[in-house]
């Protein structure tokens, strides 16, 4: 479990006017999670699961390859939670809520309140995605970018600092791949040569958490370019 309010607070450019309480969900046994909450967010991380589990599904029909394929990669088996808490900020020119990125998971689920400043990347345009009573937003993010060759393009966004006067609050909840023995990249299904050819090589859990470290949240992904071929 850690707490922050900046990626990189040292490196970054602009610091993000956020507090950020990040876990894991998918170990709510370990002893790093106050005891106090690990029956909560058990409870809470089965429905997420399930909810992940369908989604995936979903996507895989989309992509016309068998529904249980990203699930039987370990797509749903890493659920990491971000409680994000923005401030109110009187000067919302100055700095900004989250910093413009994609995320690097399979995709994020995410709960925001009816404050709003949740902007994606449409063409030049940001536009705003108005907070809905009982939505949640679904991110795709760079591995499934990846694993489906660029039929499904994670989404760049950002978060506006928050001028209104009470606090913001945002619950993102990341689907990360969890097998580390296998290689992951373009499912080999969605290759046809001469036709279609895979646009990103195949790599490790390992390699690309140790290249997403090394970037840091910035920008539209010089993390798939990575792992281009
Ligand atoms: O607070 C939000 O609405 C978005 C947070 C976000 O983009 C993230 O945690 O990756
Ligand atoms: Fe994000």
């Amino acid at each position: 479990m850690t707490f922050a309010s900046n990626f990189y607070l040292f490196q970054s450019k602009a610091a993000s006017w956020r507090d950020t309480l990040q876990m894991g969900t998918d170990r709510t046994d370990s002893d790093k999670v106050p005891e106090f909450l690990r029956s909560e967010l058990f409870e809470l991380d089965q429905h997420i699961k399930q909810l992940g589990e369908t989604l995936m599904e979903i996507l895989c029909e989309g992509l016309g390859v068998e529904i249980n394929r990203l699930k039987n990669m370990a797509c749903s088996e890493r659920r990491h939670l971000a409680g994000h808490y923005y401030p109110y900020f009187p000067e919302p020119n100055r700095t900004v809520g989250t910093k413009f990125h994609t995320d690097p998971s399979v995709f994020t689920i995410l709960l925001q309140d009816h404050i709003g400043g949740l902007q994606v990347k449409h063409g030049e345009d940001w536009v705003d995605v108005k907070p809905l009573d009982g939505a949640l937003v679904i991110n795709i993010g760079d591995i499934l970018q990846i694993m489906s060759n660029d039929k499904y393009l994670s989404v760049e966004h950002r978060v506006v600092a928050n001028s209104f006067r009470k606090p913001r609050i945002s619950i993102a909840i990341f689907f990360n791949p969890g097998n580390m023995e296998i290689k992951y990249g373009p499912l080999p299904e969605l290759i046809t040569p001469p036709l279609k050819l895979a646009i990103y090589k195949q790599f490790t859990m390992e390699d690309f958490m140790m290249k997403f470290r090394s970037k840091g949240l910035d920008g539209k992904s010089s993390l798939v370019d990575y792992f281009l071929l």
